[in-house]
């Protein structure tokens, strides 16, 4: 038998199928082409990287060397930070208690003068009440902040040292540089507080269709003559809002779309406070100003904290506050009387402190403050005012009776002199003659006016009434404040006679009108809807500028100490300083009184205490050691508290020096005593000046 067998070399087809997937070459893969992946952006190449190295090393090297080179800043910016510090703290333990507490007392004075029944009791018990709850906060808050000194002050006391001596040199230098930085940003110098104003949005809208759409739904325009409504020119920004003009339809006056006023603005979704509305060039022509936010939430810094050299108030007025397109008010402290009331921290001290800036650096101007608060709000401005004193009614009354006879003086003198007013023409010769103008500040009428509060009260009243009235022509501006607008402080004339107001954010709308007038909140000015949240704003009414909102610039109390600085020197060379002139004024307070308060005062704090001349003189011959006073000795003494009448004068020879401060100093004593003469003293160098004997001094203090 025989197997057929395929011969090995030819092709087997089953064979072949099977083996064909085995042995095959495979397929070459399909290679696919990327593109290089992008390096993100913040990733660097190794050059980019040792390049970056590099810069930052030498910026490094840079801020060390200049931070190096600035170290006397750091350390002066340090010093004024660690006095800040001592500051703030000595504020947080007095915080606004004091003022509340004065205020209270001032209730129950006000309840007490009540007559008898059961109102004043009531009053006087719940103002006895409000007195109590005062001082037990006050004396809470004192606790409370010494406890925290106490703790804080024993982690600096321990800590600080245990580590200098438990850590090495390098733990030393941290913690001293550590000192010095923390010092150097508490001192930075302060940045300007500005915040920018908002750009328009919604309102920017504004234009004819606007105006269309507005005028209908203010219900000014009826609808079928909208289409008559014409834009006038484009509408354009304007400070922080845009400013537009209309011209209504035919036969409708503008100022029916004025009086609709509130209309108009919640139509425009604006408040009222944003908007103005003016009748134009013609009666149916409407001016509006709008802005999209509240343009007076912005604080601004005076524009006067960049003026260098003296101010010309009565020729430049005083740039005091911003209106609300942002523009500067100036107040003219020369043809009227001002009064500013408002609630307490409402901004009445600021406002007066932009009046400062720009009188103290007029040396025309011969400032007087009366401080009713004795707050030391004033105390920068001492070196350079004619009168400066606290919390003193009497004081008060004399200088308003010597400031009724100054009026005379001046208005003989101009009289005589022919002439009929003080202008711009005249104003230096004018200045020349009657010694200056008159800045007479009262700062807290409520200390002074109201019934009872002293034997003065009534004849500081009228003075000041009188001086409000007249004052102004004769070169004497009256600028009154108060913290209380009720009538028994600010008294029907008194407020009459001040033809310039200003009303801060009061507690009612009676206490707004008590400062801007009777009606007023009528009208729309009601000052007690001033937001709280913006103190400095005021409606302002002056002669010049009608009734209109303000808000008083920022004058930080580094800011004053600057303009207090240059205004002593701008004062100083003009010889305007206090004891520089013949000052009639302090010359009458220091006779009556024996002291002067001519830039504050002894100490310059406006503290004034009537001195007796023998006790005085007293004093002085025991500090000699030589049982005697020359009269060279006191004119030196005695022109420390009272520059004014015994300063030496400028071109003032000796001898005539001598003579009038004798003389003052002769008159005075003879006030006192007439036992008391003037002798030849011995002095160490064997000369024997005039001048008065110890001995004799206690006999006439004894008799
Ligand atoms: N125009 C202003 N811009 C910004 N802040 C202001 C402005 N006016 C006042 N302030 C702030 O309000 C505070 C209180 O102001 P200010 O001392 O002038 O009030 P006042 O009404 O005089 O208070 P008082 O009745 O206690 O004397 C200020 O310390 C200041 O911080």
């Amino acid at each position: 038998m025989s197997i057929e067998t395929t011969p090995s070399s030819a092709p087997d087809p089953e064979w072949e199928r099977i083996t064909a997937t085995l042995v095959k070459e495979p397929p070459k893969p399909v290679r696919f082409e990327f593109e290089k992946r992008p390096r993100p952006a913040w990733m660097m190449s190794g050059e980019q990287l040792r390049q970056w190295i590099m810069y930052a090393k030498d910026n490094t090297i840079d801020a060390v060397r200049f931070h190096v080179t600035h170290s006397p800043y750091y350390l002066g910016w340090s010093v004024r930070g660690y006095r800040r510090l001592c500051l703030r703290w000595w504020e947080a333990r007095h915080d606004d208690y004091r003022q509340q507490i004065a205020t209270a007392k001032l209730m129950l004075r006000q309840a007490k003068e009540q007559p008898r029944g059961a109102q004043r009791a009531a009053d006087e018990s719940k103002a006895r009440a409000l007195l109590q709850v005062r001082r037990a906060e006050f004396k809470a808050h004192k606790k409370r902040h010494w406890i925290r000194t106490g703790i804080s002050g024993l982690i600096v006391t321990v800590g600080v040292p245990t580590c200098a001596i438990l850590g090495g040199l390098w733990v030393q230098i941290l913690m001293a540089l550590a000192v010095i930085l923390t010092g150097a940003w508490f001192g930075r110098p302060e940045e300007a507080a500005v915040i920018p104003a908002q750009a328009p949005t919604r309102t920017s809208h504004l234009g004819e269709d606007t105006m269309r759409r507005v005028l209908v739904e203010a219900g000014a325009v009826s609808d079928k003559r909208a289409a008559e409504i014409r834009g006038v020119g484009i509408p354009h920004s304007e400070g922080p809002g845009i400013a537009y003009e209309v011209d209504l339809p035919s036969g409708i006056p503008a100022a029916v779309a004025v009086a609709r006023k509130q209309q108009v603005a919640s139509a425009l979704a604006v408040h009222q406070d944003w908007l103005d509305l003016e009748v134009g060039d013609i009666e149916s022509r409407l001016k509006v100003w709008v802005a999209s936010s509240d343009p007076f939430a912005i604080v601004r810094r005076s524009p006067l904290l960049d003026h260098k050299g003296p101010i010309n108030t009565f020729r430049d007025g005083i740039k005091v506050a911003f209106g609300k397109r942002g523009e500067p008010i100036t107040l003219w402290v020369r043809d009227s009387s001002l009064i500013v009331g408002g609630a307490t921290r409402r901004g009445k001290g600021m406002l007066l402190a932009n009046i400062l800036l720009g009188v103290a650096k007029d040396p025309w101007v011969n400032v007087r403050i009366f401080d009713g608060k004795g707050t030391a709000e004033h105390n920068a401005y001492a070196r350079i005012m004619g009168t400066f004193t606290k919390r003193n009614a009497e004081r008060l009354a004399l200088a308003t009776r010597a400031i009724v006879a100054e009026m005379d003086r001046r208005s003989d003198l101009l009289d005589d002199h022919g002439y009929e007013k003080i202008d711009d023409e005249n104003y230096e010769e004018c200045m020349r003659l009657l010694g200056g103008r008159e800045v007479f500040i009262v700062d807290e009428l409520a200390t002074y006016t109201p019934k009872g509060t002293s034997p003065w009260a009534d004849e500081i009243t009228e003075n000041l009434s009188q001086i409000a009235a007249v004052g102004a022509a004769l070169g004497i501006t009256l600028i009154s404040l108060t913290q209380v607008p009720e009538v028994d402080v600010v008294r029907g004339r008194l407020r009459q006679n001040h033809t310039s107001r200003a009303a801060m954010n009061t507690e009612s709308g009676t206490a707004s009108n008590t400062i801007l007038g009777d009606g007023m909140t009528g009208q729309g000015y009601d000052a007690s809807k001033i937001p709280l949240t913006q103190p400095g704003r005021a409606w302002l009414s002056t002669p010049e500028t009608g009734v209109i909102q303000v808000r008083s610039y920022l004058v930080k109390p580094d800011d004053k100490r600057r303009a207090a600085d240059e205004a002593y020197e701008i004062r100083k060379a003009a010889g305007r300083l206090p004891g520089q002139w013949k000052d009639p004024i302090e010359e009458y307070l220091a006779a009556e009184t024996g002291v002067s308060s001519a830039a504050g005062g002894e100490g310059g704090k406006g503290r004034i205490v009537r001195v007796d001349v023998l006790e005085r003189l007293e004093g002085l011959a025991r500090a000699t050691g030589r049982g005697n006073v020359t009269n060279a000795e006191i004119f030196t003494a005695f022109a420390a508290t009272d520059p004014a009448t015994f300063g030496r004068r400028n071109s003032e020879t000796d001898e005539g020096w001598a003579a009038r401060a004798g003389k003052a100093i002769r008159e005075q004593i003879e006030a006192a005593t007439s036992d008391l003469k003037v002798k030849r003293v011995p002095t160490e160098d064997g000369r024997r000046p005039q001048g008065y004997l110890l001995e004799d001094i206690e006999a006439a203090r004894n008799a």
